[in-house]
């Protein structure tokens, strides 16, 4: 369990909106500073283990959390300076400054700490930041023995998880209230560092969240095979493929899988073989149907497809099948009475809805809400959304997943959780991408895609 899953992700102009009516029910915006910055102090002082602290405060409320901070590890002993990029532009920031009784430094000129922190710009951040301040925080950065960001990194854009600049990581970011979009997209989220949400008072809410786990039925004794979720899987021109996602969804508790395949290996024995017929999808008992892992991309590949999509069974939508997807199967898919889950990388994703300036989770919503279909934006942050508006953030897994075969895997384990209940499709998709970033969580070094699927079983003992 990571500190931040279930929690609410929230954009910049939800938290200024959270954080006015905390203001409107009473709470001025100096108590929410008090608090913030207090916080922060707590941490500084876990962290720091009396080292020499330098804060770096801009001209916003950042900062003014900076000075807040700085007052109260001042008023605890502890040895802190400050250095400011500009005075406090703001009243809250303002009469922040005004409660530090040391000198204020510059940015340019001061000197390093063993523990620096950035509370220069936070949601306010408005455009790139400037060379000079980059290289100044690149400098104290480098001779820190530890970086801790006040609410982001200054230089990332909350929302869209970019940055603007080269500028350098953090070691520790201390997200105000709750996390931000940059905490968890890429690349913002790996200048990060570890991410700990600091409570401040503000409730906040949101669609958006941070992926938790799943809340899954376990078979009990009167389970069959049929009542745990029959998958079938597509086969094509690579076998080996199709055969990771059915050994991926029968290690994710689907209790029946049927591999449609003329070819390939004859284990696990588990697996049902038998050849592609338009007649084997007509089957009741399937519960997900798998389509497009090692399918290839010629005609008999797009025949396969379309008759999958006309089908009566939930569809998962991977690999080659996307390349497939024009303008007309996409109708398809939106018009389709059950549902269907896609689950494009970043080049499937561009491919199929076009490449966009927006952050990945409001691309991810919008191809969710265009296609009607369940989308699973894969990556290092992948995200799920559904097509009521309803998003997931996974945390980054493990970097080792950037192997072959691991997305055959992960569109098995969907199979398998759609199977089980298809009303319910995002949270199939949900279900899918945590068990799969657990399963990667548990492998060390260099696994390959099997590894992966057999890691599954376990996984699925601790649901
Ligand atoms: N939302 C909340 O509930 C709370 C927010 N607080 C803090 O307030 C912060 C947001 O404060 P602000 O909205 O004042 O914003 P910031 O403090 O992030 O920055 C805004 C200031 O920076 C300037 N600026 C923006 N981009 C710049 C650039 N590239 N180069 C130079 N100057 C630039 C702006 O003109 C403005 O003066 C949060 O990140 C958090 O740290 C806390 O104080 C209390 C509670
Ligand atoms: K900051």
């Amino acid at each position: 369990m990571t500190p931040l899953s279930g929690k609410p992700v929230v954009t910049a102009a939800k938290m200024r909106a959270a954080e006015e009516a905390a203001i409107a029910d009473g709470t001025s915006v100096d108590i929410l500073m008090a608090r913030a910055g207090t916080e922060v102090a707590q941490t500084i002082r876990r962290l720091a283990s009396g080292s020499e602290v330098l804060i770096l405060c801009g001209p916003g409320n950042n900062g003014g959390d900076g000075y807040v901070a700085a007052a109260a590890l001042r008023a605890w002993s502890l040895p802190v300076r400050v250095a400011a990029l500009a005075p406090p532009a703001t009243d809250a920031a303002r009469n922040a400054c005004a409660g530090w009784s040391g000198p204020v430094e510059t940015l340019a000129e001061t000197k390093s700490a063993p523990i620096l922190v950035d509370a220069l710009f936070g949601t306010g951040l408005s455009r790139a930041l400037d060379p000079a301040i980059v290289a100044a925080l690149r400098r104290l950065n480098a001779r820190a023995r530890l970086s801790i960001a006040v609410d982001l990194p200054s230089g990332v854009d909350t929302d869209r998880g970019v940055a603007l600049g080269d500028i350098p990581a953090a070691d520790v970011t201390l997200a105000l209230g709750a996390p931000k979009p940059a905490h968890l997209l890429y690349p913002a989220a790996g200048l990060c560092g570890a991410i700990r949400v600091l409570d401040i008072g503000v409730p906040a809410s949101s669609d958006v969240m941070v992926l938790a786990a799943p809340d899954l039925p376990m078979p009990g004794p009167d389970s069959h095979k049929y009542s745990r979720g029959m998958v079938a899987v597509v086969g094509g021109d690579m076998p080996g493929a199709a055969e990771l996602s059915a050994i991926a969804a029968l290690r994710a508790g689907a209790g029946y899988v049927l591999l449609l395949a003329e070819h390939g290996a004859l284990q696990p024995h588990a697996i049902v073989r038998k050849a592609f017929t338009p007649d084997a999808l007509t089957d009741k008992r399937i519960g997900a149907l798998i389509i497009g892992p090692g399918l290839g991309r010629g005609d008999e590949a797009r025949a396969r497809l379309d008759q999958a999509l006309a089908s009566a069974v939930p569809l998962v939508i991977d690999g080659d099948a996307l390349h497939l997807l024009d303008t007309a199967r996409l109708d398809v898919v939106r018009n389709r009475a059950v549902p269907v889950i896609m689950t494009p990388h970043a080049g499937e994703f561009d491919a199929l809805f076009g490449k966009g300036e927006e952050s990945k989770i409001d691309r991810a919503r919008a191809a969710a809400l265009r296609s009607g279909a369940t989308i699973i934006f894969k990556g290092a942050d992948t995200v799920i959304a559904s097509p009521q508006g309803a998003v997931r953030v996974a945390q980054s897994a493990n970097a080792w997943l950037s192997t072959a075969g691991t997305g055959d895997v992960l569109a098995g384990a969907v199979g398998a959780f759609l199977s089980g209940n298809a009303n319910i499709a995002f949270d199939a998709a949900c279900a899918g991408v945590w068990a799969h970033a657990r399963a990667a969580r548990r492998l060390r070094g260099a696994f390959i895609a099997d590894d992966l699927a057999d890691a599954l079983t376990a996984v699925r003992s601790r649901l």
